[in-house]
């Protein structure tokens, strides 16, 4: 037996949740305590290690979240809304912390995420990398600096198998943009320009998303001026950012308070 943290990674067989499931078993601080797949995924009753093409770990996958979840310490997942609003319950139930990496949740969802926070902590974030979080702050304040006389647009680019847009990241740093201005982001946002639009709206923050291929997630924010442009620029090339950005979520909240948390709480930013 351990007496670090144990750790779920729901969506086991996922990009992210194998990369988690690499992340957590390798890590001395933390052990992995199960996998969790879908009642009729082919994974289910598999080792994981072997499941993932690897070694056997131990861990054999299962589709008993609650079960799974009352010998956890934390829950990482990275799955889809539906998913993760159920997770947020049964988390909260189980007093186990739940790192949300899924992107794409609706306000409704947001709600019922408020919800379970007021029995269990809970770390959201659209990103979990350290470099975007860092870029989410200089973006707040290079949009308070610079007003509305330069133009923002939010430019992100993803792999082919993404279903949703903008990205979680874009609307992070949407977010930032739009509070360094002192407005609301849903006041301001262009979230698809199509036809004739007509000139840019004065003020709006712009958003545009690309998908192809195997593009692991880079986004830039610009800012557009008259006689000069500036661009923040993030770009990932190995998913291991967000996983290990999560796994450092999951351990920090340990010994925290119920409610809800972001990655710039986690990093101190
Ligand atoms: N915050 C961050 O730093 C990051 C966030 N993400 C987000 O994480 C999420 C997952 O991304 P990715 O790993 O690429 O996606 P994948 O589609 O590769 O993996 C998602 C996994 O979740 C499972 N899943 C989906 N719905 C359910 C459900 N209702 N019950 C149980 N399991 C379910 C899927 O199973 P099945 O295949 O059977 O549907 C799959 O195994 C996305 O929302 C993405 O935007 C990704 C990277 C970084
Ligand atoms: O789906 C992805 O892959 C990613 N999703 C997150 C997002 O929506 O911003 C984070 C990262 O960019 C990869």
């Amino acid at each position: 037996m351990t007496d670090t943290p144990g750790i779920v990674v729901t969506g086991a067989s996922g990009r992210m949740g194998q990369m988690l499931v690499r992340e957590v078993s390798a890590s001395p601080d933390c052990h992995l305590v199960a996998a969790l797949e879908r009642e009729d995924s082919d994974w289910i009753g598999r080792d994981v290690g072997t499941a993932m093409g690897g070694a056997e770990l131990g861990v054999t996958v299962t589709s008993d979240a609650l079960e799974a979840f009352a010998r956890a310490q934390a829950v990482i997942d990275f799955t889809a809304p539906a998913a993760t609003v159920e997770f947020a319950a049964l988390a909260a139930q189980a007093r186990a912390v739940h790192v949300i990496g899924t992107t794409g949740l609706s306000g409704d969802d947001l709600k019922k995420i408020d919800a379970a926070a007021h029995h269990a902590v809970i770390v959201r974030a659209g990103n979990m990398s350290l470099g975007v979080n860092l870029l989410v702050e200089l973006t707040r304040k290079v949009s308070q600096a610079l007003g509305e006389a330069f133009d923002i647009e939010i430019v992100e680019a993803h792999h082919k198998a993404k279903v949703d847009a903008p990205s979680g990241t874009a609307l992070m740093l949407g977010e930032a943009a739009a509070e360094g201005r002192g407005v609301a982001l849903d006041d301001v946002a262009d979230r698809g320009r199509d036809g004739m639009t007509g000139p840019r709206e004065a003020g709006a923050i712009g958003f545009s998303a690309i998908r192809g291929g195997d593009i692991v997630g880079e986004h830039d924010v610009l800012f557009a001026g008259a006689g000069e442009r500036i661009v923040l620029r993030h770009v990932a090339t190995d998913r291991g950012i967000f996983a290990r950005g999560a796994l450092r979520a999951a351990l920090w909240g340990q010994d925290k308070r119920p409610g809800q948390y972001s990655m710039a709480d986690v990093l101190g930013l």
